[in-house]
């Protein structure tokens, strides 16, 4: 099985107000196309984690790998484009530029890349909103949409770029059942069909329980990685 994703004995320490380890000794890794979620109490340091994973933390001892890339050690800037490239993100709120239509908001991730011209860019902005089921909204001021439609737009934002992994912290974190059912799909779709990895950080058991693995997290270490039966 390929891998996609290796942490290796991460520690991370706080230290306001007083010093602590939030971290210890993180050891996993993640496969291509799997569908992985952490859960643990709260505090137990699961966006702490997710954040490393990112990239956007560099303050760790230990070493982060990605697409066979030590990410250990890099400079800001090789960090910032590794993750426009090969990494997504959906967050509990949606972060949508509410004076944007929902086709410029999924573009501009792929503009900030450059590496594709603008026609193509709305081509595939286009294309990602119709594997969410959004295309008829393209035109519309995303301020305009509902929560879970919002959520749906994130979703193929942070899909825009074709990222190996797709990061979410409480990726439904805001939404009622229904609308955490639709993004549980897409989710579930992108890692089947696009052998996209999804690496989601979450409170809700039933979304967990429709993951392929379950890592369980207490104070600031893995105390179970399970496989579901899906
Ligand atoms: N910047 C910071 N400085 C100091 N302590 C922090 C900082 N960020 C988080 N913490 C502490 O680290 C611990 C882990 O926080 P983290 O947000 O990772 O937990 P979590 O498991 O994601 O919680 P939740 O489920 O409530 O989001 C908590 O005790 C939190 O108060």
């Amino acid at each position: 099985m390929e891998k996609v994703l290796k942490a290796s004995h991460f520690n991370k320490y706080f230290t306001e107000p007083d010093r602590f380890q939030v971290l210890k000794d993180v050891t996993f890794e993640v496969n291509k196309g799997e569908f992985l979620a952490i859960v643990g109490k709260s505090g137990c340091g699961k966006s702490t984690l997710l954040y490393l994973l990112s990239t956007m933390d560099t303050e760790y001892e230990g070493t982060l790998e990605i697409n066979g890339q030590t990410l250990t050690g890099r400079s800001q800037d090789y960090l910032s484009k590794f993750r426009n490239e090969h990494l997504g993100f959906v967050f509990q709120f949606h972060f949508l530029l509410p004076e944007f239509t929902t086709l410029q908001n999924v573009m501009l991730p792929a503009l900030k890349l450059g590496k594709y011209s603008e026609k193509e860019v709305e081509h595939r902005a286009y294309e990602k909103l119709k594997m969410i089921g959004m295309e008829d909204h393209a035109r519309k001021l995303s301020s305009k949409l509902s929560g879970g439609q919002q959520q749906r737009v994130a979703i193929a934002r942070a899909l825009i770029n074709d990222p190996t992994i797709v990061m979410g912290d409480e990726p439904t974190g805001n939404l009622d059942k229904t609308n955490t059912g639709i993004v549980f799909d897409i989710f579930r779709e992108i890692a089947q069909e696009n052998h996209q990895t999804i690496i989601a950080v979450t409170h809700d058991p039933d979304f967990a329980a429709g993951c392929d693995r379950v890592i369980e997290m207490s104070d600031g270490i893995i105390i179970s990685s399970h496989e579901n039966q899906v």
